[in-house]
């Protein structure tokens, strides 16, 4: 895929520099022997200090005199070392230093890991620092426990906080510790009292239980004791009942046999069950993402356009004749005018009710029992004409409702603002993945859906209805929620004109093929290479999609943010991809089968990654919306048309033609028909819109799909090395160093597409670079190398 790599690497690891010293395995084996033995020395001299120290004062301001000979078991030095780490600095807490200094030298000598010695290190001196004070604590000036350190540090704290201050202090730390070095948590507490208390309460049960004493002849001395102690019958050798009296609880009783059936069951069900959760075995991914999460956080796909802001809504117009006026008086008449036609043909009624909406107004019935439906039906052009009204809509039934509806277009109509959809709760608080806002249904409801739901969108109507209008809708619902990093925009503007305007945002939301100028694409021979280059798009995200065990490009991109998967194994943000065509029938005429193919298949399988295509059409006969078409767009939106068969074509039903045009439309999902009144977005408010967008800071460049060389390019083996592709040499280092020859290898690394990657492979193999085909396996890679690789392209330019 062609697009900029995402550097989660190249961010800067706040990680501890450990230092690190090399030594050869001679140097490693003198100075890790000086450390054990050095180690040990001062471990004796402490140890000897414990018993002489007192004796051995008096010898140190005589160190350099050898006729004073202390009593330490380490001579001078020791009392020395002895009254420097340990009345002078830590107390008995050096001991950790000498074992310390121990542990290192085993360390050096075995060659263990540096980092966990130094985490010793570190711990290890927190946790003398800790003891001398708290010995400190207790302690006084002289006192060899805690060390002139840890008394003075005592006598500092408890002169700003007390004495009860730093026994908390020294309370949080011990548990800060236990926190942080043993993952200790408040959980793991209450676990651990909580079985105590049971363990109490059992040792509590045992003792008033009678005890059943095997006599064996093997009993311990304990045993033998007890024995004597109670009076047992030895003669019938059975088992004697004694009657315990009750011991302190923490004394072990070995002797306590517990039966090991009780005969009571009831007992048995009291016992309570512990049931231990065994915490899933993460993976070792899972690992270092939980680490990577923890370090930087959740990876995040708008970081490069941070500063990013989305348009305001002062972008867009406010309108006078928004919002619904009910004109009471055209209501009443209109109502009349029903009950009267329908009671021309004998159809009485039971109650009317009527829901303004912005441009027509549903009038639901109820007709009186035993009235056919399809008898109302029949008389929706009479109603009409005595309503002296077009487009007139009679939905009999109702989905869901047991009432009729007609739908009377009201005589003024209300524009429904771009502003007003985007700015309603609805659209804002919508959690959607491709929120749309359409406009307003007949309840004069914010309608909004989701485009990555539908997968695909269909737009027919004539001309002049409103489907620029619709299109500019959707892509300005999108531009107001969505960041740039998050969905991009492939746009086919045949005519020329209706999408121009998208051209000041295409570094921040078009996609375009890597060698073309102009991102929208107004050449149908572009078109064909762009809707082949989305398919080889879609099957690498396919094939990264499978490689990361996900199912659709939402999960991708949870565990991409959430550090699971690795940006070197070509893995990376994806971004959503909407493909807008906005004259679908002229591409079908001039290209015919070469759309239709790449289209259908993108139709069938794009769905999950992600790529969701929205075509319009203002002719929608059969020969343009073919059956394999309309099979895989579900999603339909139809704007007025003239005929009932157009309507059919396009909503398998009539209704369409009924419509009354300016953005009065149907919208489909496969079942129920919506009418709903489409936003209006004017050129001026897309042009502000894009224009603020634009001068915003952008992407070096529009989304880069992957190339796509047509057939006729040839697929032959290119064995003359002038006619050998200009990636020919990077593909060879990316199979050398990867010692793998597979195409797919160079599609992910090159971002090529399959064409190029495969006739990459067939140059590589005239070169002797990877070997023949071999099947399902990688080719085998023949040079071994960079600098093999080197030598090999050398002698052959000679
Ligand atoms: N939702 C709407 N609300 C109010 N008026 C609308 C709406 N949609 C379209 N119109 C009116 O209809 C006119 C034509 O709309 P639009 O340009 O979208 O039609 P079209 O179907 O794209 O036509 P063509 O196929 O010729 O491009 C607009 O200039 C506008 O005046």
């Amino acid at each position: 895929m062609a697009k900029k790599k995402t550097d989660t690497n190249k961010s800067p690891r706040k990680q501890f520099k450990m230092p690190s010293f090399k030594l050869s395995s001679q140097q490693k084996l003198v100075f890790g022997s000086f450390l054990v033995i050095f180690g040990f020395i001062l471990f004796m001299a402490f140890l000897s200090s414990l018993f002489t120290g007192k004796a051995d004062q008096s010898t140190l301001s005589d160190f350099a005199s050898r006729e004073v000979k202390p009593e330490n078991w380490v001579s001078k030095s020791g009392a020395w070392l002895s009254d420097f780490f340990i009345q002078r600095g830590f107390g008995v807490a050096s001991f950790i230093i000498s074992g310390l200094i121990f542990l290192s030298g085993i360390y050096v000598l075995m060659n263990l890991s540096k980092s966990k010695l130094w985490s010793h290190w570190f711990w290890g001196l927190l946790i003398v620092i800790w003891l001398s004070v708290l010995f400190g604590f207790f302690g006084n000036t002289n006192d060899i426990l805690g060390g002139t350190i840890g008394f003075e540090v005592n006598m500092y704290l408890q002169d700003y906080i007390g004495k009860i201050g730093t026994s908390l202090l020294l309370l949080f730390g011990l548990i800060t510790y236990l926190a942080v070095r043993f993952k200790v948590t408040f959980e793991s507490f209450t676990t651990v009292f909580k079985s105590a208390k049971r363990n109490i309460n059992d040792e509590f049960s045992d003792l008033n239980e009678d005890v059943i004493v095997p006599l064996d002849n093997n009993l311990s001395e304990e045993a033998e004791a007890i024995k004597s102690a109670f009076e047992i019958s030895e003669e019938n050798n059975e088992p004697v009942i004694i009657k315990k009296e009750p011991k302190p609880i923490f004394e072990t009783t070995p002797l306590v046999v517990k039966p090991a059936i009780k005969d009571d069951f009831e007992d048995d069900l009291d016992i309570e069950i512990e049931v231990e959760k065994v915490a899933e075995e993460a993976s070792e991914t899972d690992n270092l993402s939980d680490k990577l999460v923890e370090d930087f956080g959740q990876f995040d796909p708008t970081l490069e356009l941070s500063k990013y802001q989305f348009p305001p809504l002062d972008l867009l117009k406010k309108y006078d004749s928004e919002g619904i006026t009910i004109n009471q008086e055209e209501l009443e008449e209109n109502k009349n005018r029903i009950v009267d036609t329908l009671k021309n043909y004998n159809i009485g009624i039971a109650s009317i009710k009527a829901t303004i909406g912005p441009t027509v107004t549903l009038y639901e019935i109820v007709p009186d029992a035993g009235v056919r439906i399809s008898k109302i039906k029949n008389l929706e052009d009479d109603i009409a004409l005595s309503l002296s009204a077009l487009g007139i809509r009679i939905i009999a039934p109702i989905p869901g409702k047991g009432t009729i509806g007609i739908e009377v277009p009201n005589k003024n109509s209300t524009i429904v603002s771009m502003r007003s959809v985007i700015a309603s709760k609805k659209f804002q608080s919508s959690d959607m993945q491709l929120p749309i806002a359409l406009g307003k249904t007949i309840s004069n409801e914010t309608f909004v859906v989701d485009l990555a739901k539908m997968p695909h969108l269909l737009m027919a109507g004539a001309t002049g209805q409103g489907k620029s209008v619709g299109l500019n809708a959707v892509l300005t619902s999108l531009l107001y929620k969505k960041h740039p990093a998050e969905v991009k925009f492939v746009l086919v503007d045949p005519k020329k004109v209706e999408l121009t305007l998208f051209n000041k945002i295409e570094r921040h939301y078009l996609a375009k093929l890597p060698d073309s100028e102009e991102a929208i694409i107004t050449d149908n021979t572009k078109v064909i290479n762009t809707l082949n280059s989305l398919c080889i798009e879609m099957d690498n995200r396919y094939e990264l999609l499978k490689n990361a065990l996900c199912r659709n490009i939402a999960e991708y991109n949870v565990k991409f943010k959430a550090r699971k998967l690795n940006p070197n194994d070509g893995h990376q943000f994806l971004p959503y991809i909407v493909l807008v065509v906005d004259e679908f029938a002229d591409l079908i005429m001039t290209a015919g089968k070469e759309v239709e193919t790449p289209i259908a298949r993108l139709a069938q399988l794009a769905r999950a990654i992600g790529i969701h295509l929205i075509i319009a059409t203002q002719r929608p006969s059969v020969n343009v919306i073919t059956g394999i078409i309309k099979a895989n767009f579900p999603a339909r939106i139809a704007f007025r048309v003239t005929s009932k068969i157009d309507s059919r074509t396009i909503l398998d039903g009539s209704g369409a033609d009924q419509l009354i045009g300016r953005g009065d439309m149907l919208f489909t999902q496969g079942n129920d028909l919506i009418r709903v009144q489409c936003a209006f977005v004017d050129t001026p408010e897309v042009e502000k819109i894009t224009e603020y967008i634009g001068s915003q800071k952008a992407y070096p460049d529009a989304y880069l799909l992957p190339e796509y060389v047509g057939e006729e390019s040839g697929t032959s083996l290119d064995i003359d090395i002038s006619d050998r592709d200009k990636l020919f040499r990077e593909a060879a280092e990316v199979i050398v160093t990867a010692q793998q020859g597979s195409a797919s290898l160079l599609q992910r690394k090159l971002k090529l597409g399959y064409n190029r990657a495969g006739r990459l492979i067939d140059q590589l193999e005239a070169a002797g670079i990877v070997g023949p085909f071999e099947g399902s396996k990688a080719r085998m890679v023949l040079i071994t190398d960079l600098v093999a690789l080197d030598k090999h392209l050398e002698n052959e330019t000679l």
